[in-house]
């Protein structure tokens, strides 16, 4: 994570509620974590998108323990998140406050029941998709997440990563965000504050992948509330 540009990350997440976080994984990491999807004995519970009508395409929410390289990159985003979660909440009016390290937080999630493993792994093949949604499992909402590219952007076409942001009596905005191998994207799960002429206002956000042409897509999620 040493050659992330916190400061740059924070001001384009408070501008467009995404920001890209560069590459935090080596290409062998991807495969490595790509390559568990195979292993069921990692996971505990395996999601198939269409009979949910979540879309089409699975994925898997990992067992504990977690991979030992999502459950570091887990407790090193949150530390770094965890300020401009506080801001946000702040410029939103909501009383919750969030600890600074992550193992409080989910201390938190656990006493209101909330004691499921989040991070997951999720396969897309041709004509898969994920419809938008918000990631949430429980009271306890950390507001930030982060997805990170396990695939090769040559290795699929189509499956793009897209986040939509419902503004209050206005159209909705879309953004699409394209990622190299390894690469993550933090983004807001379901509210964050926005500058107006008048204050701050709420806007909703929502993500979802649009539908893969071709190929093979993987990506690992990493949520950092635990779930009911
Ligand atoms: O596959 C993706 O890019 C999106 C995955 C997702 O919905 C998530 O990480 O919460
Ligand atoms: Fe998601």
């Amino acid at each position: 994570m040493q050659g992330i540009d916190w400061a740059a990350a924070e001001a384009e997440l408070d501008a467009a509620g995404v920001a890209r976080l560069g590459p935090l994984l080596t290409p062998e990491e991807c495969g490595a974590l790509a390559a568990l999807y195979d292993e069921p004995g990692r996971f505990r519970s395996r999601v198939v998108m269409a009979r949910h009508g979540y879309g089409r395409g699975e994925y898997q929410y990992f067992a504990h323990p977690l991979p030992d390289r999502v459950a570091a990159l887990r407790g090193a985003l949150y530390a770094r998140l965890a300020p401009v979660a506080n801001r946000w909440a702040e410029r939103m009016g909501l009383p919750v406050r969030y600890p600074a390290g992550h193992g409080e937080f989910l201390a938190r999630c656990h006493a209101a029941g909330q004691a499921r493993p989040t991070p997951l792994l999720l396969r897309y093949g041709p004509g898969d998709f994920n419809c938008l949604h918000q990631d949430l499992y429980g009271e306890h909402v950390f507001p930030l997440q982060v997805v990170l590219l396990l695939s090769r952007p040559e290795d699929f076409t189509g499956g793009e990563f897209v986040l939509t942001e419902q503004r209050p009596r206005q159209q909705s905005r879309v953004e699409v965000v394209p990622l190299g191998q390894g690469e993550a994207a933090a983004f807001a799960v379901a509210q964050r504050p926005v500058r107006g002429s008048r204050g701050d206002h709420r806007v909703t956000m929502r993500h979802g992948v649009s539908r893969l042409r071709s190929g093979q897509r993987h990506t690992l999620g990493i949520i950092f509330h635990d779930a009911r």
